[in-house]
């Protein structure tokens, strides 16, 4: 196992890619604090899913807890560090993963539409992240944080005009504090998925024309699974990637490059 006795924790953990890391990391031995939003306001948000993925973490043989919080609330990030130090003892890992992305077109994009996705999926990051970071300075041995981008931070959208400039800037932060933390021993590394079938895109993807379109555009033969983003998040928290950090790793079966 590749991260035992490392206490993790996971923004956005209670469904899709987050839910996906959350198992990932304790199936390679470590705890793990979930957050999530659980309010439908995103419209589809849902309940219950937070303590579903305890109990498969529970099932694994780890512990976990969950801890509802909107990560765009400056409040969220020490909330949860609290909460892994006081169950845990520590915080050695974060996926700082929560996002939104609800499509809409770019000419008529309300303002508040516009506000809150680059509040969840940039101001989020973060603010999480800079909460953790404090926390593993202070604790003195060092830490990893890996941020969900996405290929959306290399290639645009039409209907994400909102979305696309956060997940370059959820990469481009994982750049600049990988430089301030390097010399405290925290690696900073983002992934950067492709389409990986969640409540996010289901309904989008579910157009014959636009799947049919993916599918073939995907090497790999397959939507991604969150698990498969869930190893590779695992693989950059842990010591395998020791001299890892600033870097981003594509998860995406090769659909980024399959332009011609
Ligand atoms: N799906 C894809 O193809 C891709 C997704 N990504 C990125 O992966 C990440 C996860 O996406 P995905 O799993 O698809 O999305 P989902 O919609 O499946 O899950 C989103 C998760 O984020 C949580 N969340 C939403 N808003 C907030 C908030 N304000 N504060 C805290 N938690 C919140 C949700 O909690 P709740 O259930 O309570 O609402 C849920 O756990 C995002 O950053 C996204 O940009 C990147 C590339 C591809
Ligand atoms: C939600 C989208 O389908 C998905 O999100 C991303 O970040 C990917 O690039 C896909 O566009």
């Amino acid at each position: 196992m590749l991260l035992e006795n490392k206490c993790a924790i996971v923004t956005g953990g209670s469904r899709g890619i987050g839910a996906g890391i959350a198992v990932s990391l304790a199936r390679q031995g470590a705890d793990v604090v979930i957050n999530y939003w659980g309010k439908t306001d995103t419209g589809y948000g849902r309940d219950g899913a937070a303590q579903a993925v305890v109990a498969e973490i529970e099932r694994l043989g780890r512990s976990a807890i969950a801890l509802e919080g909107d990560v765009a609330d400056p409040a969220t990030g020490p909330a949860l560090v609290d909460a892994a130090v006081e169950r845990f003892g520590k915080v050695d890992i974060l996926a700082a993963n929560a996002g939104i992305c609800p499509f809409h077109g770019f000419l008529d994009m309300p303002v508040d539409l516009m506000r809150k996705v680059f509040g969840v999926n940039m101001e989020g990051a973060f603010l999480v992240s800079q909460a953790v970071a404090n926390r593993m300075v202070e604790q003195g041995h060092g830490g990893a944080i890996v941020a969900t981008s996405s290929i959306s931070a290399l290639v645009g959208g039409e209907f994400q005009s909102h979305y696309t400039p956060t997940k370059a800037g959820v990469h481009s932060l994982m750049q600049s504090v990988a430089i301030a933390l390097g010399p405290h021993g925290i690696r900073c590394n983002s992934v950067m998925p492709g389409a990986i079938l969640t409540d996010m895109n289901r309904e989008s993807l579910s157009d014959p024309d636009k799947d049919a379109y993916f599918r073939k555009r995907i090497p790999l033969g397959r939507y991604g699974e969150p698990e498969d983003v869930g190893d590779v998040v695992a693989f950059l928290a842990s010591d395998m990637a020791r001299y890892v950090t600033g870097a981003s790793v594509i998860v995406d079966g090769g659909m980024y490059v399959n332009l011609q």
